[in-house]
């Protein structure tokens, strides 16, 4: 039995081992797994002096103690007195990692290099006023023409589901979005879905401070995530191009105009998940819809058709698949000819006066998601999905 497994069964599930498919849980959690070996370690490292970019402190605090924990192992440096304040921050790092393997260490760096050579690559390719393609992103693709920034899931596969990987390049994305020069930005999905919401699996790679270091590291996400939708100054538009699941349908309430085909629809069931409303819905959705109907869709999660959304407010217009994408490309590319700095300036004037509530509701939200998903009734939804034993 996998460590992370055997810690993952005992915590989800304390009472019914006996009916979770280990095998199969198990060997989910071997697929992801890789290996970095001590040449992939040695090529990230000399990667690190190519970069182009300064990373942050941030990140170059967590290469340093992925390194040292690779290196060295566990944090062995006594804590620094508290005016040495550049080694304290080294420590806190280094220490944080606590007893993480050596190999794992080693592995999450080479993870932290590659993601950073790609990401950084791809925004230092900008090139302000001409249309571009970057390529730079592992789960997106983003494209820039008629100016419009088009950011587009693409995990097809796993049915554009949102991983940790594409929680921060989204984020990363908008905020290159947020000052090119395009007019307004788009989202949308490759593929059949427009996104099946937050990838399950983003809560089996469990730190060594446990699930509850897990759940606040995932609600800071979540935080620094929605944020970047309160704030976004652009006209923001979504582009749903089939069906949407959870964090992905919260989300809509913040956007600025939402085009659906009528193969979308609209699912949040949190309840079902043992999970609780994000991205600002538990107050866009009743403002959107009236409390009743944000109900049954929040708490009772009752799966809308476009239609219903639409006559909800939640969409804008719906459109029949067979002209959707042809429909919808051409009026975003006129509404891309209108003065940028018009657009940004109303769109200012229609969402600032609510942005201090949107980031105060966000917090809350993201407070109470911390305790839900250390809750058994959603370790027991997961663990129920990913050992294949059901489905929405
Ligand atoms: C840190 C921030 C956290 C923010 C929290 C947000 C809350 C939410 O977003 S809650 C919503 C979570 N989403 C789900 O519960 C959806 C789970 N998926 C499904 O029920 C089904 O996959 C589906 C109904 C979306 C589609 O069913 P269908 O039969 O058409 O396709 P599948 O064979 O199931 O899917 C193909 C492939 O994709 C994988 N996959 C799909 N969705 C997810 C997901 N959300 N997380 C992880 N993986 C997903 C699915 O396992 C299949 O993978 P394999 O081909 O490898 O088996």
């Amino acid at each position: 039995m996998a460590p992370l497994a055997w810690r993952l069964a005992q915590r989800w599930c304390p009472s019914s081992l006996q009916v979770i498919s280990f095998p199969v849980l198990q060997l989910h959690l071997n697929r992801t797994a890789m290996r970095a070996s001590q040449k992939d370690f040695e090529n990230a490292m000399n990667q690190v002096k190519l970069l182009k970019k300064d990373p942050g402190n941030e990140v170059k605090l967590k290469l340093y103690a992925l390194y040292k924990q690779a290196t060295e192992g566990p944090c062995n440096m006594p804590k620094p007195g508290v005016f040495d304040l550049i080694n304290k921050a080294k420590w806190g790092a280094w220490n944080a990692l606590g007893s993480l393997p050596k190999e794992t260490a080693r592995q999450n760096y080479v993870d932290l290099v590659s993601s950073l050579s790609s990401s950084l690559e791809s925004s230092s390719q900008v090139e302000p006023g001409t249309d571009r393609k970057s390529t730079g992103y592992e789960t997106l693709m983003v494209t820039s023409e008629d100016g419009i920034t088009k950011i587009m899931l693409n995990r097809p596969t796993k049915k554009n589901a949102l991983n940790v990987e594409m929680y921060h390049e989204i984020m990363h994305a908008l905020k290159a979005a947020s000052k090119d020069d395009s007019a307004i930005t788009v989202l949308t999905g490759n593929g059949d879905y427009y996104s099946s919401g937050n990838d399950l699996t983003n809560f089996t790679d469990i730190p060594p401070g446990g699930v509850e270091e897990k759940a606040k590291n995932g609600a800071i996400l979540l935080r620094e995530f929605v944020g970047c939708f309160i704030d976004f100054p652009k006209p923001l538009i979504a582009v749903v191009n089939g069906p949407a699941v959870g964090i992905s349908v919260t989300l809509l309430g913040l956007f600025d105009a939402v085009y659906a085909s009528d193969r979308a629809t609209f699912h949040t069931p949190f309840s079902h998940l043992g999970q609780s409303p994000e991205g600002c819905s538990s107050y866009t959705f009743p403002k959107i819809m009236s409390p009743a109907k944000a109900t049954e869709m929040l708490v009772f999660g009752k799966k809308l058709t476009a239609g219903e959304a639409c006559a909800q407010g939640l969409v804008t217009e719906v459109f029949p698949d067979s002209t959707f994408q042809k429909e919808v490309w051409t009026r975003l590319k006129a509404f891309a000819k209108l003065p940028p700095n018009a657009m940004r300036i109303s769109k200012e004037i229609i969402r600032n006066r609510e942005k201090e509530k949107l980031h105060a509701v966000n917090a809350e939200e993201c407070s109470v998601l911390q305790g839900r998903w250390l809750s058994d009734e959603c370790m027991n939804a997961v663990v129920s999905f990913l050992s294949r034993k059901s489905k929405l």
